[in-house]
């Protein structure tokens, strides 16, 4: 999809997201690394934007266009910094949507607000130590006593684990039943017993917070069960569809970022007396890098439109994400190769492009998992 088959709207609101990109936060993004941290003040900045509520309708604060807009701004934040990035994906998408399609009014009324406006960020407690690609294998128990949900248990890689406010977690309810055993549930992280342990020590996107957060006698009101008892699993895999065209954009902005990276080097590294962009080799990988980053965006932007009309999208939220990390990956490796030994210093940034890039092919459903899904609605494909 090229400009011509975007809204003025969806090009205003990706221009925004790049300009703030390219002044508030690319420079900022190694101070905030080394900190591991990002700066309160910055995203406190995205929520004055609307872009912490881009899933989020008007009527509750939010700025929702539609999905195309929202992937847009994501590659656009992503390529200033891929950590600011893996914020705003989890926060609009699995932490502002579990709510906007399974809450009650009052729920709704009671979070959206805040979340869209970035007052408060949401995070999404699902995986496990044990239970990683295995969804449904949850340990975490909660039980219902005298009007209240007390939930215990161990949560794994919980990204926006120390900044959230609200998290929605999942765990076991009626531990005979199964996969229809598990429910949902919205968490006040200040509530006692919401434990976040620790952030964890990570290869790239290290100023976003990933934390282990233990649940102890952590006692909730019965309201706060989100969708109904026993749609726990259903919930945490639709939100994730979603979450994946997030995830698969993040992996777009960085991957971009690399590659202008090694555009704006090659033309003005000389060697054998003129730039390498004029060297076949280099202009060739030049030529793969933009090539593949507008197939990624391609894909990227129909599983968009899809989820804007209401349609299912989880093969094509997966065919992206796959096709969108694997290439980050591809895309960043080979803009450390133009910089030559240069890209393997901390001083040009595509070291870091290269480690940031490298998640992708992990959280929100690995690889293995989108080559799973995609293979199983494949029973659907009409012959
Ligand atoms: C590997 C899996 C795909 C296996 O899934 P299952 O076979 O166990 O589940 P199903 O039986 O297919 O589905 C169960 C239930 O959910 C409904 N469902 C499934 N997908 C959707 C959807 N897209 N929309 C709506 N409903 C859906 C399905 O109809 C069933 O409902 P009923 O029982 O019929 O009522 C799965 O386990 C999987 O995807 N695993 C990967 C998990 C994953 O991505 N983990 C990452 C977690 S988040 C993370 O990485 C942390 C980073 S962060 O902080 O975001």
């Amino acid at each position: 999809m090229n400009d011509l088959q975007l809204t003025e709207e969806q090009r205003m609101i990706r221009d925004m997201a790049r300009d703030f990109a390219r002044s508030e936060v690319a420079p900022h993004a190694q101070a905030w690394e080394q900190a591991g941290w990002i700066d309160d003040a910055v995203v406190a900045q995205m929520g004055a934007l609307g872009l912490l509520g881009m899933v989020v309708p008007d009527a509750w604060g939010g700025s929702y266009t539609d999905y195309v807009a929202y992937a847009l701004a994501v590659e656009e934040i992503s390529a200033g910094d891929g950590a600011l990035g893996a914020l705003m994906s989890i926060h609009n998408s699995v932490g502002c949507g579990p709510l906007l399609k399974y809450g009650s009014a009052a729920q709704q009324d009671a979070w959206l607000p805040a979340l869209a406006s970035g007052q408060a960020i949401g995070c999404f407690c699902l995986t496990e130590p044990q239970a990683g690609s295995e969804a449904n294998n949850l340990r975490t128990q909660a039980l219902l006593q005298d009007g209240h949900w007390v939930l215990n248990g161990a949560k794994q890689f919980v990204s926006n684990g120390k900044r959230a406010q609200l998290a929605i977690v999942f765990a076991v309810t009626d531990p005979a039943l199964g996969k229809k055993g598990l429910s949902a549930f919205l968490v006040p992280t200040d509530t006692p017993g919401f434990v976040v342990e620790r952030s964890e020590h990570k290869m790239g996107i290290k100023a976003s917070d990933t934390c282990a957060v233990t649940l102890q006698d952590c006692r909730i009101p019965q309201d706060n069960l989100l969708g109904e008892r026993g749609k726990g699993l259903a919930i945490a895999l639709a939100n994730l569809e979603g979450g994946r065209i997030g995830i698969a954009a993040q992996a777009l902005g960085i991957a971009r970022a690399a590659f202008e990276a090694a555009l704006g080097y090659s033309r003005e590294r000389v060697q054998f007396g003129k730039p390498i962009a004029e060297h076949q080799s280099v202009a060739n990988l030049l030529a793969d890098m933009h090539t593949r980053l507008n197939a990624a965006r391609l894909l990227i932007l129909h599983a968009a439109q899809l989820k804007s009309a209401g349609l299912s999208c989880l093969s094509e939220a997966s065919q992206a994400k796959l096709f969108a990390s694997e290439m980050a990956e591809w895309v960043c490796s080979k803009a450390i190769q133009i910089h030559g030994g240069y890209g393997y210093l901390e001083d040009f940034p595509v070291e870091k492009y290269y480690r940031d890039a490298r998640i992708t092919q992990i959280y929100e459903g690995s690889s293995e998992i989108q080559r799973l899904l995609i293979a199983r609605e494949l029973a659907h494909y009409p012959l």
